[in-house]
């Protein structure tokens, strides 16, 4: 197969370095200043993006760190060497001086110009961009029920979502979503709205994530604004909350956030919360919240298995138009653990670095460009930074983990350890026996066997297993 970028719409590079530094920056700076930003060409070894107003120079001097770290690590830095930002009245006076299209470097990450950043009229393109918050255009286009993949881990979710989408506030009322980094969470919640939004046109529904309700609450309290923000968020039709452990430990937050829920459910309007983990673990949330959490339904989204990783990684490249031979596809999903963001990452970076060189997606030119992005996925993980986590998640003194004490709250976190050393290093058994105290490798064998079979039979233990291992990774 000979690999033509042709959606260059969506493998142009400034897409690709949006697509990496969306994970690097907090949901509302990216919404607010990176979102509205287009690619428009590369000239020389000059990317040109153009933005909305000049308000939006600063993102040449804020981002410059992450912009560049983004062109690395998609490999680009050869083609790339600066990053320029226009505004349209930039590009317009020029293209009509030279009669063809020749924008004039206004502002570059690489060499960042010191003039005045306030040009035209620069209010009206971010406040479009901040306040356009009960738009469809809230939803990630992408992220749509036909897009996401199903496995054994979320058919559950999946199901649920699907159920919620058909009959709003009649299915499952709230629906908690939740699940370990990158899982899908959002994914379906922006896909319960796409539905939705389908199925009745005038339905509004509002997604916002639990760092966001907070700041614009307190925004709302410091301007005497808080009638507008209660409208706001209690008169949609459904409302997806996403991340709610963001409001862990934020009082006021929460009380107006359990207003709002109210509001929304004796008026049988939809809630649909995603968090990292279920309400019964969210530590410093007032109980009449956790309590609502869980009066409808909640699912949980385990890791894809192998199977599920490559047709993840199948279903994306078909989006991007591209065809992914079947060895490359499981040479990815095997080596990148868990986190679904991280397999779209790696397959992004080996598209446009194909793209780049004009090299055809082979496994030997997919081994070379991901290398370097796989050896930090398998990053050297000790023992030791093992029983650290391991204490910490379990509230235990690492020396407890070594001590010859057989008591359970003291074992089972051991055998953790030991089934996570197994994992995730190459010690031998005796080696590990060492570690934890000079244990004999029959132990440590006996430990490992203990655990795998737990892994199957207790759903918790299994989720409290991969929050390590993510940890760790
Ligand atoms: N089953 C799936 N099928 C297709 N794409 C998936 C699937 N699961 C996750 N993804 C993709 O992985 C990426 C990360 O997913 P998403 O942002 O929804 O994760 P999340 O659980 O909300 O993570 P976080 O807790 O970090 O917010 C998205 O691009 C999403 O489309």
């Amino acid at each position: 197969m000979s690999f033509v970028p042709t959606a260059t719409a969506v493998l142009n590079p400034w897409t690709l370095i949006l697509g990496a530094l969306e994970k690097k920056i907090n949901r509302q700076s990216f919404e607010t200043w990176l979102k509205p930003t287009r690619h428009s060409h590369v000239a020389g070894k000059t990317l040109y993006v153009r933005i909305p107003s000049g308000e939006f120079q600063h993102i040449g001097d804020r981002y410059a760190d992450l912009i560049q770290e983004a062109i690395d690590n998609l490999g680009l830095a050869e083609e790339i060497e600066s990053v320029t930002f226009t505004t349209p009245a930039q590009e317009e006076p020029k293209r009509r001086e030279d009669g063809g299209f020749a924008p004039v470097p206004s502002h570059s990450s690489n060499a960042p110009s010191s003039g005045s950043r306030r040009q035209g009229a620069a209010a009206t393109g971010v406040e479009q961009a901040r306040f356009d918050w009960n738009s469809a255009s809230q939803l990630n286009p992408r992220y749509q029920f036909d897009a996401f993949v199903i496995g054994s881990g979320n058919q559950f979710a999946m199901a649920a979502a699907q159920a919620v989408a058909e009959r709003p506030s009649k299915a499952y009322n709230p629906l908690f979503l939740y699940g370990g980094v990158g899982m899908g969470k959002t994914h379906l919640m922006h896909a319960i709205g796409h539905d939705v939004k389908r199925r009745q046109p005038h339905a509004s529904i509002s997604y916002v994530s639990g760092e966001k309700f907070t700041n614009e609450m307190i925004n709302s309290v410091r301007y005497d604004k808080m009638t507008s923000f209660r409208d706001r968020f209690r008169t949609v039709d459904v409302l997806l909350i996403d991340d709610i452990q963001f409001l862990a430990g934020k009082e006021r937050t929460q009380e107006e956030f359990f207003h709002t829920f109210n509001a929304l459910h004796e008026g049988m309007k939809q809630i649909v919360i995603a968090s990292d983990r279920p309400p019964k673990e969210l530590a410093d949330f007032e109980d009449r919240l956790r309590s609502r959490f869980e009066w409808g339904l909640i699912a949980d989204i385990q890791p894809p298995d192998l199977e599920t990783k490559v047709a993840i990684l199948q279903k994306k490249a078909e989006s991007e138009h591209t065809q992914l031979p079947t060895d490359v596809a499981l040479f990815i999903a095997s080596n990148v653990r868990t986190n679904v963001r991280e397999l779209e990452g790696a397959l992004v970076r080996l598209i446009a670095w194909c793209g780049m060189h004009g090299v055809e997606i082979t496994l030997a030119v997919t081994q070379q460009c991901l290398k370097q992005f796989i050896d930090t996925q398998v990053r050297k993980i000790s023992i030791e930074a093992i029983q650290r986590a391991v204490a910490e998640q379990f509230g235990m003194r690492v020396a407890e983990l070594k001590q010859k004490n057989n008591s359970r709250q003291i074992v089972v976190p051991r055998q953790i350890a030991m089934y996570l050393a197994k994992q995730l290093t190459e010690a031998s058994l005796p080696e590990i026996g060492r570690q934890f105290g000079g244990k004999h490798h029959t132990t440590v064998m006996h430990s490992i066997a203990k655990i795998d079979e737990h892994r199957r039979s207790d759903k918790d233990m299994n989720r409290t297993i991969n929050k390590l291992m993510e940890t760790l990774g």
